[in-house]
């Protein structure tokens, strides 16, 4: 199967050159970016006043969340996810998971979000969704143990069978990550356990750390130092591990990330919704880690909007700083595609010969988006997931000129509306 995509503005190369060109696409790859490609096609694709891009990689979400959207709003961290969060997701089942799974997909679809590092339960139900949807999946199963043994057991039993179950599928869009939740949730014995078993498997790790000021009292205060230190003193840490949030970081937590060549995924609307703070980007990127863009679950945030959460990390960054020249445009259109690419080790966030063909097509006939002076510009201050008309995801159609070809899409939310009954 070959994509022909004609005429559009291509954000083409790690350095995002805008360039009026064709792309031509052949299996799961690009093969050409040039003017006037006149090669047959399968499929031609009019994208005239049209931005073909990248597309985004949500670096941390919990997809599924999506059903307690606007279920329990303005309240912090620890709140809201012991008294509002926790005893909802214990009425979740395997079915609701995985119609949770769908809205998500069918919302990342809709707004240009092509692949997604995810953290929930019941990940095989979620990874049969993806693959139903078109969408590249990492999906770690969240485990949380509060120091209880057994408990510890129980979850590294179901992360193992999750492991295989979505190993069995035999997709290249979708693969198992190791999710120990938290330093604050799991214990020392159960993430050297996940340490050992990531490295076994060659799996990438996931987990949640340095998220608020409580984070730091709790965890200093039960083993006397931060959560990074703690973390690199039990050898958990590396190039494969990718954390969420990062939000209280001191200067030594950060030259240790460095050093690992750890990936933080930053979840500015997240951050700011539940009041955890401001993350560190500049000392971060000065210090050289790679920092990805997150939007979190859509109970945090309220939405997997890559294109909102985008303005949101410049926009968050300038005002802390009194500096608007930091989290400048291009740095952040980085964070929400390359950057995420290379956290994943995937040959993807980038147009280019030889990358896979993930990438959105954006409609700029609009007045928002006029006119054109600066195409990545106005994919940061101007643009919103709407926005996206056309998803492609290694070289398969998912969304057409704003039609979902992969999901029905009315199924899928009324779907959605019966499962959010039971949980009210
Ligand atoms: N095995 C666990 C499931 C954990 S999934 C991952 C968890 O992360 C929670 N979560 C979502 N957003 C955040 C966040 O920003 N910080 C910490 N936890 C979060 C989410 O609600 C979910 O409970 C169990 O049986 O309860
Ligand atoms: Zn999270």
């Amino acid at each position: 199967m070959s994509i022909l995509i004609k005429n559009g503005y291509v954000i083409y190369g790690e350095n995002l050159n805008v360039v009026k060109a064709d792309v031509l696409i052949e299996g799961n790859r690009v093969v050409s970016v040039e003017r006037n490609i006149n090669e047959a096609a399968d499929t031609v694709i009019d994208a005239t006043g049209r931005v073909v891009s990248p597309g985004f990689i949500n670096l941390h979400t919990h997809s599924p969340m999506g059903l307690l959207r606007g279920l329990a709003d303005d309240l912090p961290l620890m709140d809201w996810l012991q008294n509002h969060i926790w005893p909802r997701e214990a009425k979740l089942t395997p079915e609701y998971i995985k119609v949770g799974a769908y809205l998500g997909a069918l919302e990342m679809i809709r707004s240009g979000t092509t692949t997604f590092l995810d953290m929930y339960f019941h990940m095989d139900k979620v990874a049969e969704a993806v693959l139903d949807a078109g969408l590249r999946g990492y999906l770690s199963y969240g485990m949380i143990d509060l120091g209880d043994p057994d408990r510890t057991e129980r979850e590294i039993k179901e992360a193992l069978r999750e492991m295989e179950a979505i190993e069995k599928l035999n997709s290249d869009r979708v693969h198992f990550v190791f999710g120990p939740h938290a330093p604050y949730t799991c214990s020392i014995a159960l993430l050297k356990e996940v340490r050992k078993l990531a490295s076994e498997h060659r799996k990438l790790i996931t987990i949640h750390v340095s998220e608020t000021m409580a984070e730091i009292g709790q965890i200093t205060e039960r083993y006397g130092k931060s959560p990074v230190v703690l973390l690199d003193d039990i050898g958990f840490l590396g190039n494969d591990v990718i954390i969420a949030h990062g939000v209280w970081l001191d200067s030594r937590d950060i030259q240790i990330l460095a050093r690992h060549g750890v990936t933080v995924a930053h979840n500015p609307g997240s951050n700011m919704k539940l009041a955890s703070g401001v993350m560190p980007l500049e000392k971060l990127l000065n210090a050289g880690v790679n920092v990805g863009l997150g939007t979190d679950g859509s109970a945090s945030n309220n939405n997997l909007d890559m294109l909102e959460e985008m303005k949101l990390a410049a926009l968050l960054h300038k005002v802390h700083n009194l500096d608007p020249t930091v989290a400048d445009a291009r740095t952040v259109f980085r964070m929400a595609t390359q950057n995420g690419a290379k956290a994943l080790r995937l040959n993807a966030g980038v147009i280019k010969e030889g990358y896979l063909a993930d990438i959105i097509i954006i409609n700029f006939n609009r007045p928002h988006l006029r006119p054109i002076n600066d195409v990545i510009s106005h994919l940061v201050y101007s643009a919103n997931g709407n926005d996206v008309e056309t998803t492609i995801v290694g070289g398969k159609i998912l969304m057409l000129d704003g039609e979902v070809l992969t999901l029905d899409e009315e199924k899928v939310i009324s779907e959605a509306e019966k499962v959010s009954e039971k949980l009210a």
